[in-house]
């Protein structure tokens, strides 16, 4: 019998209990929770008389909805403000842990969880949101759920799954300097697809990806969902228990030792075996720019548009024709000539502190450029936005002409007041350049933070490593 693979052990260590259908009902341990896909799932509890199961299983904050400036007059938008009071007072009314907007300890839920140590390995963790794959990263399995998964699991503490198949992708070697996590997530669905990962539980594994501090194998695993997977994971080692060593929510004293120990299983063993293995060179992987209304619309920055012309697979090349038309583009234009209208650096894939010293590092001296409207940098948590003010980025961005907010998912998807306008073109650090994502008719290009950053500064996207 073959070994187990990471994600079969999570899997194993949570079944409740398994049936013929194929279906298991799994334990859940953490529970995060967001304005925007809680309150019907509050509701249900309240129609039905039930409490949440383990209350001190579920932390909760708001992002999607909150203003990045002016907090103090309020949240203007009348839905952005009732989903966020309704959050309040449901975390009042179920006595929820909830780190509210006047809370320094707020942000997007996702870099909230680990940055308090509520997300640790071993764990299974839901938040009703898609990117909560990126919990992966601290060897969890971490995965998205809907309103109606959200109230059953604060009913009941679990979940009815289906177990999925297994897949590894192994980036050897070392990545050139200036190249980031998210550049080897692009590539890698640029790889893949985002269709590539259906149906499976993504490990991401090799020398490039242990490289990586926790910063960065959140911003792979972030991104496991627009591969076409749930859930994204990565293997504990000294990375993972130096990060989490003295976190709020993580254990103390013997438990903690007792945790390490146990911490140190999670990762597969020699002889797992997998349904399906995608391996890449981390050598060859250059900065990685979108270019159409899909993640996996990507090439390198030294490269051009693609020519649908090239494309011999007719629904692919209708699909390149449309994306080109609506982002504004023609084949075979260079990418750096892509010139930017608006540029933000924030989200849950690159909102910490890494990806702000990555951006300010570029900037150095630099000014943004006339031609851009608005460069945003929207840290991804109250702590976030602290500590990079303790190091003075505060101080490079804003003298670079850079907006410093506060925390939020902000200008990653048009739920609050900060949006693109149509047409304009946006380099933005976040997950999802889908049609209308940032704003109607709004073209985004997804990018790292030093990219982004560099592009502020020239007006158009440049080769940082060039
Ligand atoms: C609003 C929420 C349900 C959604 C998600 O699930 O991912 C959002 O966070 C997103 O990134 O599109
Ligand atoms: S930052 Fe963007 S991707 Fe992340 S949870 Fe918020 S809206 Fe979703």
């Amino acid at each position: 019998m073959s070994g187990k693979t990471l994600y079969d052990k999570l899997w194993d260590q949570h079944v409740v209990r398994s049936d013929d259908d194929g279906t298991a009902l799994i334990y859940i341990d953490r529970h995060l929770v967001h304005e925007v896909t809680s309150p019907q799932a509050f509701e249900g509890l309240r129609l039905a008389q039930r409490k949440p199961y383990r209350v001190d299983s579920v932390l909760a904050t708001p992002d999607h909805n909150v203003p990045t400036s002016h907090r103090e007059q309020g949240i203007a938008d009348p839905i952005s403000r009732l989903q966020v009071e309704t959050l309040d007072q449901n975390c009042i009314d179920f006595g929820i842990t909830e780190f509210g907007l006047a809370d320094l300890r707020q942000g997007i839920v996702h870099v909230v969880g680990p940055e308090q140590g509520a997300t640790l390995p071993g764990m299974t963790v839901v938040c009703g949101d898609s990117h909560t794959s990126t919990h992966g990263a601290f060897g969890a399995l971490a995965f998205g759920i809907g309103t109606s998964e959200v109230e059953h699991v604060l009913a009941t503490q679990c979940l009815i799954q289906r177990k999925s198949k297994n897949m590894l992708v192994r980036v050897d070697g070392r990545v050139k300097p200036g190249i980031t996590a998210k550049d080897i997530v692009l590539a890698i669905i640029g790889e893949i697809g985002t269709a590539g990962g259906t149906g499976y539980a993504i490990e991401f594994a090799g020398e490039a990806i242990q490289a990586l501090s926790m910063e960065g194998r959140m911003t792979v695993c972030n991104m496991t969902i627009e591969a076409g997977a749930r859930a994204g994971m990565v293997a504990v080692d000294e990375t993972t228990i130096q990060y989490l060593k003295d976190r709020p929510f993580a254990p103390k004293a013997e438990y903690w030792d007792m945790a390490v120990e146990a911490w140190r299983q999670l990762h597969s063993d020699p002889d797992a075996h997998f349904d399906k293995v995608v391996i890449l060179n981390a050598e060859t992987i250059k900065p990685q720019v979108t270019w159409g209304t899909s993640p996996e619309m990507v090439v390198p920055v030294d490269d051009k548009v693609p020519d649908p012309q090239q494309e011999t697979d007719t629904v692919k090349r209708n699909g390149m024709e449309k994306a080109l038309k609506y982002m504004g583009l023609s084949a075979n234009q260079a990418i750096t000539d892509i010139h930017l209208d608006r540029v933000f650096i924030g989200s849950c894939t690159n909102s910490r502190i890494e990806d702000l010293r990555e951006a300010a590092a570029v900037i150095k001296g630099g000014k943004v450029a006339s031609s851009v409207k608005q460069a945003l940098v929207v840290p991804g948590s109250g702590l976030v936005k602290q500590q990079a003010e303790q190091e003075g980025l505060d101080k490079v961005f804003i003298e670079a002409g850079f907006e410093w907010r506060d925390p939020g998912c902000s200008m990653c998807l048009a739920m609050n007041a900060d949006r693109l306008e149509s047409g304009e073109h946006c380099a933005s650090t976040s997950n999802r350049n889908f049609e209308g994502r940032q704003g109607q008719g709004g073209r985004t290009h997804l990018v790292s933070p030093a990219m982004a950053a560099a592009a502020a500064i020239a007006g158009h996207f440049v080769d940082i490593t060039g």
